[in-house]
């Protein structure tokens, strides 16, 4: 693609050298940049790209897109300075990847908890309508039945544009995304325009780098703020912020609530560790999911749907066939009797939800043991918050590693006790090694009982002191299920 058709999509200040160029890659770090390259130098967190740009020449970068020119300017190289790089680079993607939600109906989803639920179940329940969709989540990315790893809940804008590209260019008719709010502070989402945006929930978290739980709902807000007006805005009444995200919108209001009567009114009318019945608009319609937060993922699910067009019977029937997302609340059921929960439940606010929800259904009828555990090089506020909540609402708790990344798995759990009090501890165990902390709570597990493994178990692995290790809660369980 010629370099005058990208740059077109940005504000130019200054231009040195000709715009008439084939540009054969864009790239924002210069360890990615290949011959025939366009570098975009951002100043990041850690380092300013700008340092960058020799390097990316070197690499054999046509073009360099920045806000301060380097010293040495280069005959055989096109200069572009303009005011704001980290704003322009999503839109130079978008142009790159010929403009990819042009050309399909893209849907994004923010909020503390519940991002990965419902993008998952919106690309499940498109693909059972028959339709070519891509999914763009923190487990996996999709581009129909094609699984492509993720290492961000929401890519970086180069990757996500290229991904997007070949959802076009592939025939997927709907994108479906997790839209973490680092995202859109840093704005990696820019020049991308959403058909639909849908909000879940917010409360305390990310605050090691929005600093302000202030900052971090401004930072959700823009990504509605910012919504087209042919797009809709569904948003969740039952949270207290739900309102607040939507005020500034242009795009259609829509809500969802398990409680107030609105566009998507549900209610829980039967629950059991199988399912729950709920009624959805004045329709009944029986669920694999547990928990009332699952039920109001659901109605999110719902909402969306019909926004997109599809009669509301069709979107009951699909949702009676949906089946839980792995890792989350996902129930296991041991030959001894006891269930065990594996949920990734990070956040002190979804640790209350997942414990609410286990209570809700055992109505006293068992004990509950949690296992929990607190992520390393991240938000250390909540890890008091973490093993406090656990205590208050389990019968025996163990404290333990949780992808502990460069900490010491030790100091996390210290962190983490030194929230309770001589009476809370004598509810607590702690045990470093993360299965044999899920074997013992197993092996206290009576009948009826439900052991709850919480926390973020970084999905099939934990990175301990910078080294990746393969664990999965669930396969522990079922190896613990099988030597029973
Ligand atoms: C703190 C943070 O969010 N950092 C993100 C940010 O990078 P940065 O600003 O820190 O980049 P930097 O290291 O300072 O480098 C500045 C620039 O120099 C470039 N560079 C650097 C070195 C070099 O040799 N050459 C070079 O060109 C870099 O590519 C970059 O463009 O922009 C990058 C590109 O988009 C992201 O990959 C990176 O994510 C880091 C790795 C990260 O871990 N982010 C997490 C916190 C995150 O984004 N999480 C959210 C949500 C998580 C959740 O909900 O649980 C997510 O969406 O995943
Ligand atoms: N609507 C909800 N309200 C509160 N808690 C929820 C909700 N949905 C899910 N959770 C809890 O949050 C956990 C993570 O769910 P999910 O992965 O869908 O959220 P997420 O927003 O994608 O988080 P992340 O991107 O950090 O993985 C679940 O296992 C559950 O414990």
């Amino acid at each position: 693609m010629k370099l005058e058709e990208i740059i077109k999509a940005v504000t130019v200040n200054e231009l040195i050298g000709s715009a008439d160029r084939d540009i054969t890659g864009i790239q924002i770090d210069s360890r990615l940049v290949g011959p025939g390259h366009l570098f975009v130098a951002i100043k990041g967190t850690q380092t300013d790209g700008h340092a960058y740009i020799q390097k990316a020449i070197e690499n054999g970068a046509c073009g360099i897109v920045c806000e301060q020119l380097p010293e040495e300017i280069r005959p055989e190289v096109t200069y572009i300075r303009l005011a704001d790089t980290e704003g322009a680079v999503g839109k130079l993607a978008t142009a790159f990847y010929g403009d990819p939600t042009s050309k399909l109906d893209l849907i994004g989803v923010t909020g503390t908890n519940g991002k990965t639920t419902i993008a998952t179940l919106l690309y499940k329940m498109f693909r059972q309508f028959g339709y070519k969709v891509g999914l763009l989540s923190t487990v996996c990315n999709y581009i129909d039945d094609e699984a492509i790893p993720a290492d961000h809940t929401t890519p970086d804008p180069i990757t996500l544009n290229r991904l997007l590209g070949r959802m076009a260019d592939e025939g997927c008719k709907y994108a479906f995304m997790e839209v973490s709010s680092h995202a859109i502070a840093q704005r990696r989402i820019a020049g991308l325009r959403f058909a639909g945006g849908i909000f879940t929930n917010i409360t305390r978290d990310h605050l090691d780098y929005h600093k302000t739980f202030e900052n971090y709902l401004k930072a959700k807000k823009a990504f509605f703020d910012n919504l087209p007006k042919s797009a809709f805005a569904l948003t969740n009444l039952d949270d207290k912020n739900g309102k607040v995200m939507v005020q500034n919108t242009k795009a259609r209001i829509a809500a969802y609530s398990l409680r107030t009567l609105c566009d998507f009114k549900g209610k829980v009318l039967e629950d059991g560790f199988d399912g729950m019945l709920l009624d959805i608009n004045n329709r009944e319609v029986n669920v694999r999911f547990i928990g009332r937060f699952n039920a109001s993922n659901l109605l999110a699910v719902y909402g969306a749907a019909c926004l997109l067009g599809k009669p509301s019977e069709e979107v009951l029937i699909a949702l009676s066939t949906l089946c839980p997302v792995a890792g989350r609340f996902d129930a296991l059921r041991s030959r001894r009797g006891y269930t065990a929960i594996v949920d990734y439940a990070h956040t002190p606010d979804a640790l209350v939800n997942v414990l609410n929800a286990i209570h809700e259904v055992l109505r006293g009828q068992g004990r509950v043991i949690t296992v929990v555990g607190a992520g390393g090089n991240r938000d250390k506020g909540k890890r008091p918050l973490m093993a406090q909540e656990a205590v208050k609402q389990s019968d025996k708790v163990i404290i333990t590693s949780d992808n502990p990344r460069f900490e010491d798995p030790q100091d996390i759990i210290n962190d983490m006790l030194a929230g309770l009090d001589k009476d809370d501890m004598k509810k607590v165990l702690s045990i470093v090694d993360r299965k044999e902390a899920i074997r013992t709570a197993c092996m206290l597990a009576q009948p009826q009982d439900v052991v709850l493994i919480a926390g973020k178990g970084h999905e099939n692995y934990q990175e301990i002191k910078g080294v990746k290790h393969h664990f999965d809660d669930k396969e522990i369980v079922n190896g613990i299920f099988a030597d029973e």
